[in-house]
């Protein structure tokens, strides 16, 4: 396939390092410089886990003992697993499960797990996620709300970055006439590392259209969500 390479656009949800596009301006999965295939996956996991071998060496473990043989590798794997949300579009994860439908009364998934990593440390944030929208005539498949969370958790990420995303997605696919998400989550760089504070919890908040605008619409979703 032909295609071109244009500078990295910070503004790009996707970016990593290039973004290549094909001629018809749909962005390719590009990893270091090279699209996503699967024999530069296997190279991508042999990158990584010789990397891991590095880490464990320089802690001082012993990387030979039986224990750690397959460790690099099952790390590479791993962390290829939480950061699998680069590897995704969103006219991927949405498919065409976008439905015409005449109600225009709120829509809320609710308590969605999701799991992170902290672009600072590296070390994972946890919590959940609820996501109401108001439709203008078009609803989407309700998976289809969880997937967009899976995919923006799954890369390394700020939670207020994680929070905007979503709803940026919502607004984008569906133009409906307000986005409401709302993050709770536990980071561990605050509970195992630094200032060390295991009971405390970052709630984050993206609110567009009438939800922003009406304060009434943005207490139902507040009622909704704390609601059993
Ligand atoms: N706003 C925001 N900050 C985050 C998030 N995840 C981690 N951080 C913060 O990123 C900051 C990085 O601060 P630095 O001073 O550069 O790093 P540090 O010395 O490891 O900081 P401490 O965690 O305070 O020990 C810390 O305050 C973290 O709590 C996030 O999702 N959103």
């Amino acid at each position: 396939m032909e295609t071109k390479k244009i500078k990295c656009d910070k503004t790009k949800e996707n970016c990593n390092g290039h973004l290549q596009l094909d001629f018809n301006g749909n962005e390719l999965k590009i990893f270091n410089g090279k699209e996503i295939s699967e024999n530069n996956k296997e190279l991508q996991t042999k990158e990584i886990s010789s990397a891991y071998l590095n880490i464990i060496n320089s802690i001082g473990e012993d990387s030979s003992r039986q224990g750690l043989l397959k460790t690099p590798e099952r790390a590479a794997k791993a962390i290829l697993h939480f950061t699998k949300g680069y590897n995704e579009t969103l006219q991927e994860v949405v498919k065409d499960a976008i439905f015409d439908e005449n109600t225009d009364e709120l829509v809320l998934v609710k308590d969605i797990e999701m799991f992170s990593l902290c672009e600072h440390h590296l070390v994972p944030f946890m919590g959940k996620v609820s996501v109401g929208y108001l439709p203008n005539k078009k609803v989407l498949g309700l998976s289809k709300i969880a997937r967009i969370v899976e995919m923006y958790s799954r890369r390394l990420q700020v939670q207020e970055r994680l929070t905007n995303q979503i709803a940026d997605a919502l607004q984008e696919i569906l133009n409906p006439r307000g986005v409401a998400v709302i993050v709770e989550a536990t980071h561990m760089c605050m509970v195992m590392r630094g200032v060390e504070k295991f009971n405390s919890k970052t709630v984050s908040s993206s609110m567009r259209g009438e939800f922003r605008t009406n304060p009434k619409t943005r207490e139902e979703f507040f009622h909704l969500v704390k609601s059993n």
